[in-house]
């Protein structure tokens, strides 16, 4: 796939910190429409990665161009966040003391990026999207619950939903079965497919059931750049990523 027709291009990109290579020529492709799945060691670079990408940590070098044409390393967070692109960060960010749907609400309301909320009346089509949204995050009996009594993976999925209600074309999701229990990790891997229908969706999981309900292109980083890619089966049988990450 080229740049031009590819949703998210990193080519050659480095991060050092301290001298230390965080990232060492990275190059990673996203089709419009793709999920993938990022494996890897700690300290492998996937965060740092999810940070260049969203613009908070600028690259020393390499490329990184978001629906083949805009160039992410001359664009602040706030510009990135407005681009389209929404980040899920491991540890749910919901409003506690608000109940799911006026969650919901606030974010259909927020301009993408940092929230700066105000009230208004909300119209039909806003009261559909938020049904639609309650749907798809399996929150619907939920709904005027507060969010302080959700479990810790409901909370997660009120998260991605309010990152849905400002409508990312790339969804970038940290870990979002640490600490859930099997049965919300498998929900999970349900929700993250219903939301790849229509969206593009980068996750970085270690939890490997999670990775295979997917069913998705799997990347395993390692010191910085790519070990291996392909199908989960094919990146299981590479010697080194059984090495450095599936032995251990
Ligand atoms: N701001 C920073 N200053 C110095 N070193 C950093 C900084 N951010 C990350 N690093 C180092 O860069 C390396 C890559 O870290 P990163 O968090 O990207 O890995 P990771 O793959 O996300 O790991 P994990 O699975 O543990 O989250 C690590 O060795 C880390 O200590």
């Amino acid at each position: 796939m080229t740049r031009q027709t590819s949703l998210l291009y990193l080519d050659g990109v480095s991060v050092s910190f301290d001298g230390f290579k965080a990232l060492n020529d990275l190059s990673l492709v996203i089709a419009p429409g793709e999920m993938r799945a990022i494996i890897g060691p700690n300290g492998a670079g996937k965060t740092t990665m999810m940070d260049v990408i969203t613009g908070k940590t600028k690259p020393d070098s390499g490329e990184v161009y978001f629906n083949g044409v805009v160039d992410l390393t001359g664009e602040d967070e706030a510009s990135i966040a407005e681009l389209g692109i929404g980040r899920k960060f491991q540890k749910p960010t919901v409003f506690e003391s608000h109940t799911v749907w006026d969650n919901l609400e606030l974010a259909l309301k927020a301009p993408r990026g940092p929230f700066a909320t105000l009230f208004h009346i909300i119209s039909g089509a806003e009261k559909s999207r938020i049904e639609e949204l309650l749907t798809l995050i399996r929150l619907s009996d939920k709904r005027d619950e507060l969010a302080a009594n959700l479990s810790h993976g409901q909370k997660q999925w009120l998260e991605i939903g309010m990152l849905l209600a400002q409508d990312p074309k790339l969804l970038l999701v940290d870990e979002p079965a640490a600490g859930m229990t099997d049965a919300e990790t498998m929900e999970t891997a349900e929700l993250l497919k219903d939301i790849a229908r229509t969206h593009s969706v980068v996750v970085v999981e270690h939890d490997m059931h999670f990775i295979r309900a997917l069913g998705v292109k799997v990347t395993c980083l390692a010191e910085g750049s790519v070990l291996a890619e392909g199908s989960l089966d094919h990146v299981s049988a590479n010697e080194r990523v059984v090495e450095v990450y599936l032995g251990r």
